[in-house]
């Protein structure tokens, strides 16, 4: 069956990346028989330029209708000053609350051709394999009030971190769901020694883990795990976490992997299409330069091929393209200097994943 994409390239690289993407799942789906189709939408800065809204009520219908959803990044300096309301970003947010896409998962592995790209040791980040379980619709980016008040005749601001009994437990559910199917290894990140919020995770944390007896449960202030991300990562599995805690520890983590250029994404619902992104935002200092790494968005493309349409194997080919492609030295700027290779441009990296696929396609499928 026809699987339909929605497709949000945004702002910055996201459309250098979202337009190579396309144009290798359309090599995909005629390698490996599988039809897709694929209706754009606008949605942050170049959202609001042309309709006056950073998420337009026809980008959410669309998505809404869609087996899937890919999106590059929204966000640049034209927009910066901006009332929060006609921001970019929060277009970015107002899709993932719209799709009820609690979990986000940013998986983490290091990958052998880039080792020594990483700024970290060899022997560091070798045997990385983990995975943040981000949850992605509640927490300090959507509380209410988020606002600049007057107090005592000063500027003063609010923002509130909020969450329901019912919104942690479905995403600390979701990460011991997860880990049964990996290192059965939890991770729970919070600040329990400070905030409320942390306190109610922390407690449900502990309500929960009873029903996963294969899983060993761990509790981690946030300032610890942003510590032991560099000091050890490979004693992580899963690691599940509010929204801004995972924001932060998932840039944080990407250089384990030599770029932020190269960490996908996928955001889920319960029922619904998931969307599915790089880590990354839209890069305005390399935009327009043919300069963005889109591996990231390629890797996001495969986990949506696996996670969405359960195209398993071919998926996994397209990530071994990816792979081969590094194993090739082609790269572009920001992994380069670990091949030892002169960089390529972003069309010239799109363009060997594609000759890697079809090879790939013709001699394992
Ligand atoms: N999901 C999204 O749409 C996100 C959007 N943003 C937005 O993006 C804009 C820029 O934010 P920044 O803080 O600069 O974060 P950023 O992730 O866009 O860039 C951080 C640094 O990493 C580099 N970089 C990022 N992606 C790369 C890629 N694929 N290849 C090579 N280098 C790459 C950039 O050149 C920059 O030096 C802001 O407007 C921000 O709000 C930021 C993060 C996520
Ligand atoms: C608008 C931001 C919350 C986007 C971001 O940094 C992210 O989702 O990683
Ligand atoms: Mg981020």
């Amino acid at each position: 069956m026809t699987k339909k994409i929605a497709v949000l390239p945004g702002d910055g690289i996201g459309q250098e990346i979202t337009e190579g993407t396309v144009d290798i799942l359309h090599t995909f789906s005629s390698l490996f028989d599988r039809s897709m189709t694929f209706e754009y939408g606008l949605i942050g800065g170049h959202a609001i330029d042309e309709t006056g809204d950073p998420l337009p009520e026809a980008t959410v219908t669309l998505c809404q209708s869609s087996d899937a959803v890919l999106l590059g990044a929204v966000g640049g300096p034209k927009w910066d000053r901006n009332p929060s309301h006609l921001r970019p970003e929060k277009g970015l947010l107002g899709i993932r609350k719209a799709l009820g896409l609690f979990a986000n998962l940013r998986p983490v592995k290091a990958i052998p051709a880039l080792l020594s790209s990483s700024t970290l040791k060899e022997e560091v980040v070798r045997d990385v394999d983990l995975l943040i379980v981000r949850e992605l619709t509640g927490g300090l980016y959507f509380g209410e009030p988020s606002e600049r008040r007057q107090v005592a005749g000063e500027d003063a601001v609010v923002d509130t971190l909020f969450y329901t009994r019912s919104e942690i437990e479905r995403i600390l559910r979701k990460g011991f769901e997860l880990a049964q199917i990996r290192k059965k290894r939890v991770v729970s990140v919070d600040k329990a020694n400070v905030l409320e919020s942390s306190k109610l995770w922390r407690e449900i944390a502990e309500e929960i883990a009873g029903d996963y007896p294969d899983v060993t449960l761990e509790h981690m202030l946030v300032d610890n795990a942003a510590m032991q991300l560099i000091r050890t990562p490979a004693q992580f599995d899963v690691v599940v976490t509010e929204n801004l805690f995972g924001d932060i520890l998932s840039d944080e983590a990407s250089m384990l992997t030599g770029s932020l250029g190269m960490l996908p994404s996928a955001s889920l619902s319960e029922t619904g299409p998931g969307l599915f992104e790089p880590v990354h935002g839209s890069a305005p200092d390399i935009a327009g330069r043919n300069e963005a790494n889109p591996m990231a968005m390629i890797l996001s493309a495969a986990m949506m091929v696996r996670v969405s349409f359960g195209w398993e194997k071919e998926a996994t080919l397209l990530e071994e393209a990816v792979f081969q492609t590094l194993k090739a030295g082609v790269c572009t700027k920001d992994i380069a200097a670990a091949t030892n290779r002169a960089p390529v441009g972003t069309s010239d990296v799109i363009a060997e994943i594609k000759r890697q696929l079809q090879e790939l396609a013709e001699t394992k499928s």
